[in-house]
């Protein structure tokens, strides 16, 4: 039994799975994406699980090609999360928004406002919007990265000092004296950044957690100092256990520099499992949901990957022994090796493709076993404190992974058998905090 245990999150995407085609699986509810029972399901599902956490990533806007694909982003992560907090008790919610195209106002009010709704269960995914068709649906370009993070930097630190500006006891309720609320705890932050501004106070009390938890997702040396001094969790995107350690170090080395201890920030890392009785139904499976994907333009990747020239002909025979001999991972895509050695076992390109060595994380498609050993080989390294995972559909999956991993985790010892507590923070681990993060507001005035 090991003492360190993993925090999981779920991601929640348009409704349907992690993979484009998931809303043709058989059996998929063909409405979930504007189907809110649908997404209770999956979220109560989830909290059967004890999940720390739901998560929703978000870009404000359409980026794809719905011919054959279904949407990739939730109707409206803010209003689906409300509808979630009231029919979930312990479940984590934390959705993106970005601090590019909202003004910190906005913000700080409607988290606090979900964080009240769930009873301490909010948290924000703080990013930047790095998309320039995002932009474009607000009538601005995307500003230059310095620009953007400086920005950041105050939206983060208004919202915070927003989330602070009723004390934890300004609210009396007070029936006999007649006073609701004490106004000498309920004051004005008057921040004024470059960028932006705000003067408060909010008209929201304190959530059960205080205030909502912040996240925060990629972006570099920028990204990490954002983690390193307000996040409690990260999403990360590793492909491999030394790139995923080399991540986690970074990070906490980002929030030692910020005068927090490493142990305050969690690493999430990205993870798609496919779960199946066997590993042969697992690769059929992702078969199916590859019939949506463009597989010419895939095996032309795939050779960029491993050195070689392919094309779309050789889709359903393997690689040749001089192939083999030839090929060489490309030192510029971090999941090459993965890709060759699965092209060494003898599969056809179309099964080597099936394997999911070009999907945006890691994937494990086999038996719950299966994913469950990979999720206990990178916490052990301490590669990661816990995985966002990404099912490949949702119709099946999240009973799949409630069901069949979890008990596995648990029964190792990896994962908790009971919620910690209520809030999101107790479930996080993460620090009891109001308003700014003292340590961090007496860097600033420094
Ligand atoms: C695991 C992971 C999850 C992310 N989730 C989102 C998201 O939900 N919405 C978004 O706009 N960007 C998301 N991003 C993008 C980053 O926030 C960031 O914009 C990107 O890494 C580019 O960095 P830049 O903003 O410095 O250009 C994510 C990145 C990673 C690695």
């Amino acid at each position: 039994m090991t003492s360190r245990q993993m925090i999981l999150g779920m991601q929640f995407s348009g409704g349907y799975g992690a993979e484009p085609g998931a809303w043709r699986l058989p059996g998929a509810n063909l409405n979930s994406y504007t189907d809110m029972d649908q997404f209770v399901r999956y979220a109560q599902s989830a909290e059967r699980g004890k999940v720390q956490l739901l998560f929703i990533a978000d870009t404000p806007v359409l980026d794809m090609d719905l011919t054959h694909h279904a949407p990739r982003q939730a109707i409206d992560p803010m209003l689906l999360l409300t509808v979630l907090a009231r029919e979930t008790k312990r479940i984590g919610l934390v959705t993106t928004a970005s601090t590019t195209f909202n003004e910190p106002y906005n913000l700080a009010r409607q988290f606090k406002a979900l964080d009240v709704i769930s009873h301490g269960r909010a948290g924000w995914n703080a990013v930047t919007t790095s998309d320039p068709a995002a932009a474009a649906n607000f009538g601005s370009p995307v500003p230059p990265r310095a620009e953007k993070y400086e920005r950041a930097h105050e939206v983060i630190q208004i919202v915070q000092g927003l989330w602070g500006s009723w004390e934890k006891d300004a609210l009396l309720l007070d029936v006999e004296n007649k006073r609701y609320a004490d106004m000498g705890k309920i004051q004005p932050v008057n921040l004024q950044g470059r960028h932006v501004a705000s003067r408060g106070p909010l008209p929201i009390p304190p959530s059960a957690q205080g205030q909502p938890v912040i996240f925060q997702a990629g972006g570099g040396s920028y990204g990490l100092e954002i983690a390193g001094r307000y996040a409690s969790g990260v999403y990360a995107n590793p492909y491999t256990i030394e790139d995923a350690r080399a991540q986690r170090q970074a990070l906490r080395d980002a929030a030692k520099r910020a005068g927090r201890d490493p142990d305050e920030v969690k690493m999430l890392a990205g993870f798609m499992p496919t779960i199946a009785p066997s590993r042969q139904a697992a690769l059929e499976r992702r078969r199916f949901l590859d019939e949506v994907v463009d597989l010419d333009q895939r095996v032309r990747y795939l050779g960029a990957m491993i050195g070689l020239p392919l094309g779309p002909g050789q889709l359903d025979r393997p690689l040749t022994a001089d192939q083999l001999a030839d090929a060489v991972p490309s030192p510029h895509d971090p999941r090459s090796a993965r890709a060759l050695e699965v092209a060494r076992e003898g599969w056809t390109l179309r099964d080597v493709i099936a394997h999911g060595v070009i999907d945006y994380h890691p994937v494990v498609a086999g038996t719950a076993a299966d994913v469950a050993d990979h999720m206990q080989q990178w916490f052990e390294a301490a590669a990661c404190d816990g995985f966002s995972i990404a099912l490949d559909g949702f119709h099946d999956g999240f009973d799949a992974f409630v069901d069949q991993v979890i008990p596995i985790l648990q029964e190792r010892g990896l994962f908790h058998k009971e919620y910690e507590g209520p809030t999101l923070r107790e479930n996080l681990g993460a620090h009891e905090q109001y308003g700014l993060d003292p340590r961090v507001s007496q860097q600033d005035r420094s």
